[in-house]
C-alpha cells in the first residue's frame, strides 16, 4: 500500500542520534532535515534505510555470522532449544513450522522476546510467559545477542523520537503507557536457497509470506549479498529492499498505523530467497508496552478528517493471536 514508490529512501540519522535527548532537537537544522525525511519516508513507503545509526558495523556483522554458525549445526543440535507452548513460544523452529496466511514459510528461526515472568500481565501474558532459549553453541551467542538487543532498543527509541517529531506530536508520544516499557521481539532467521541443493523438497519459494509487522518499528539486519526482502507498493508491485551495507532496513508496524489513524501505514512485505545461497537475517521488533491499549490518537483523527478509521488493539492480545496463528506444530 502506501504510495507508488519505486525505491526505498535512505536516511542518515546521525544528527538525530546525536541530539535525540535534546528538549528541542529540531533547533538544529540537521535534525530538522532528518525529521522531514522521516516524515516523507513514513508517508510514502513505510520503509527506509538508516545510516549513521551508531551501532558498529563489526557488531552488526558478527550477529549475522553467529546466526549462520547456529543454522549450520546438525538438526538434532538445533532442536535442543526447540520452541513450544511450554517455552512461551521462544526458541528454535524448523522449516515448515511458521505459516503465513495458511502457506508454509521456507525459513527456520530462533524467536526471542522480552522476558515475561509468571503472572506479570495476568491472563493477557500467559501464552508468552517464559525465558528465552539460547544455544550453547556458538558459545557467545547469548551474550552477543543480548547486547545487540539492548543496542537495537536504544536505537529504536531514538528513531521513534524522530518519528514523534515528524508527526508533529509530543516528544513523549511513545513513552509512558504506550511504549515506556517497550516489548521487543527478535527473530533470527535462516532462508535456505530453495532452488539449490539446500532444500530439494521445498514446496514453494516463499521465504516468508506477505505480512505487516505488529508493533511500532522493525530494524532488519540482512545479509549484504542477497536481495530477498520485497515491499509492496500501492500498484501491487514488489519493490526490492536490496541490501545496503552498513544500514538497517526500518519499517513501520501495525501499532504505529493504529496510533496515527493510518497517516503512517505498516507496509506489506515478503521474503523470497531465489539466490543459490543460504540467507541470514536478524529482525528486531520494537513494540509498545505488552499491556498497552493502542487507539488512534485524537490529534491524528482530527487531522485525517475527523473519523476514526481503525479499531484499537491491546498489543499483548494482538501479539498472542498472531503467534497462535503463525506457528503450527
Ligand atoms: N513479532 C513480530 N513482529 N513478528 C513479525 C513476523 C511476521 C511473520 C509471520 N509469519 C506473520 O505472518 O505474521
Ligand atoms: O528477512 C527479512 O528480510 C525480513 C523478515 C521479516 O519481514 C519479518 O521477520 O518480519
Ligand atoms: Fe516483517
Amino acid at each position: 500500500m502506501a504510495t507508488d514508490f519505486r525505491s526505498i529512501p535512505l536516511i542518515d540519522i546521525g544528527p538525530l542520534v546525536e541530539k535525540w535527548d535534546d528538549p528541542n532537537p529540531t533547533q538544529d537544522q540537521r535534525v530538522a532535515q532528518v525529521v522531514l525525511q522521516l516524515d516523507k519516508a513514513c508517508r510514502e513507503a513505510g520503509f527506509f534505510y538508516v545510516t549513521g545509526h551508531g551501532i558498529p558495523d563489526s557488531i552488526v556483522k558478527e550477529i549475522r555470522s553467529i546466526s549462520r554458525q547456529f543454522f549450520d549445526l546438525p538438526c538434532d543440535e538445533k532442536l535442543k532449544i526447540n520452541l513450544s507452548p511450554a517455552t512461551g513460544y521462544r526458541g528454535y523452529q524448523r522449516v515448515g513450522v511458521n505459516v503465513t496466511k495458511g502457506v508454509f514459510d521456507m525459513h527456520e528461526a530462533i524467536d526471542c522476546y522480552k522476558e515475561v515472568k509468571p503472572g506479570m500481565y495476568g491472563g493477557l501474558g500467559e501464552v508468552m510467559e517464559g525465558c528465552n532459549q539460547w544455544p550453547s553453541d556458538p558459545p557467545r551467542f547469548k551474550d552477543l545477542m543480548e547486547d545487540y538487543v539492548n543496542r537495537c532498543t536504544e536505537l529504536s527509541r531514538k528513531i521513534l523520537r524522530g518519528i514523534a517529531l515528524a508527526l508533529g506530536g509530543p516528544l513523549d508520544m511513545f513513552e509512558g503507557n504506550i511504549a515506556g516499557d517497550p516489548f521487543w521481539a527478535v527473530r533470527i532467521i535462516g532462508y535456505p536457497a530453495v532452488n539449490g541443493k539446500q532444500m530439494p523438497d521445498a514446496i514453494n519459494d516463499i521465504g516468508c509470506g506477505e505480512h505487516t509487522d505488529y508493533g511500532l518499528l522493525t530494524l532488519v539486519n540482512q545479509d549484504d549479498d542477497i536481495t530477498a526482502l520485497q515491499v509492496r507498493n500501492i500498484d501491487g508491485e514488489w519493490i526490492p529492499a536490496a541490501p545496503v551495507p552498513g544500514t538497517f532496513v526500518c519499517n513501520i508496524g501495525d501499532m504505529l498505523k493504529i496510533m496515527t489513524n493510518g497517516i503512517y501505514e505498516s507496509t506489506v512485505h515478503r521474503v523470497m530467497n531465489n539466490s543459490a545461497k543460504y540467507r541470514v537475517c536478524v529482525a528486531y521488533f520494537y513494540e509498545t508496552n505488552y499491556d498497552a491499549v493502542v487507539e488512534p490518537l485524537e490529534m491524528f483523527v482530527e487531522r485525517s478528517g475527523g473519523a476514526k478509521k481503525l479499531d484499537g488493539a491491546v498489543y499483548g492480545k494482538y501479539l498472542v493471536s498472531k503467534v497462535l496463528n503463525t506457528i503450527v506444530f
